[in-house]
């Protein structure tokens, strides 16, 4: 089966700054894979570059496809909500994203708003934190695509609501999609993930299956994580 994500070579500069230098990975279809790292490692860029909103240098394919268009098609990415003005309805919104969206289905988005107890008859501007987290939540996965990023979806998510979204993501996902998702919340995810990447030293500096980690190290994939960073540069 085609890959679901092929990055090669792939280096992003910001005038004389690297942020990303030859970092490679590739990821099969299927998989809930957790992309971990510091602040400012280089993870949302990363998946700005995979969509095709940051261009480096390298290659990138998503799904077989390398154009940016093919590769946009392909991938359901929790941009945030940047781009409406407070005062718009949510009903406009996602009507939005079924007009933008050849595979965005209004019936799966309905289901997901329940799910997550949204408000669809509120105005931007009246949801909260949290709230607009879930939204974009429940607007990225009522895409049915291949390849799913998640940029720190939790954040402004009580506890209580994030354990719940967390164990039915696997129900939201496509059988053959492949979702990466961010976060600084590694216990709380490590229970849902099949591999985790992680970026470090201006590249993706590991790529593990979640149960070698486990059953190699005997440590939480938590563990393991913070353990790279106090083993400082060496890599694995
Ligand atoms: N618009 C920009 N202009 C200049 N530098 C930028 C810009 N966006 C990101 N960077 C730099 O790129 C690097 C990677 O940022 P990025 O947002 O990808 O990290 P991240 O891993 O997602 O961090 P966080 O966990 O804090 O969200 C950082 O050093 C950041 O300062």
């Amino acid at each position: 089966m085609t890959d679901s994500l092929s990055i090669q070579n792939v280096t992003y500069k910001r005038g004389m700054k690297t942020i990303l230098h030859d970092a490679n990975l590739t990821l099969a279809p299927g998989k809930i894979v957790g992309l971990l790292g510091e602040n400012g490692a280089g993870k949302t860029t990363l998946m700005r570059l995979i969509t095709g909103s940051a261009k480096g240098a390298g290659d990138i394919m998503v799904s077989g496809d390398t154009a940016e268009a093919d590769r946009k098609r392909h991938v359901s990415f929790s941009e945030q909500l940047r781009g409406f003005a407070g005062n718009t309805k949510l009903t406009r919104i996602i009507a939005f994203y079924e007009t933008v969206y050849e595979d965005f289905e209004a019936d799966r988005f309905t289901e997901l708003a329940t799910f997550l107890q949204i408000d669809t008859s509120l105005k931007l501007a009246a949801l909260s934190k949290g709230m607009k987290e879930k939204l974009v939540i429940a607007l990225t996965l009522a895409r049915r695509t291949n390849l799913y990023l998640l940029d720190e979806p939790f954040s402004g998510i009580d506890s209580m609501s994030r354990k719940k979204i967390i164990n039915s993501i696997i129900q939201w996902k496509p059988e053959n999609a492949t979702m990466v998702i961010s976060d600084h919340y590694v216990s709380e995810i490590a229970p849902i993930l099949d591999e985790i990447v992680i970026v470090k030293d201006q590249t993706i500096y590991a790529h593990r299956q979640a149960d070698e980690v486990r059953e190699e190290f005997h440590i939480g994939i938590e563990a393991y994580y913070e353990s790279l960073y106090e083993r400082g540069n060496d890599n694995d």
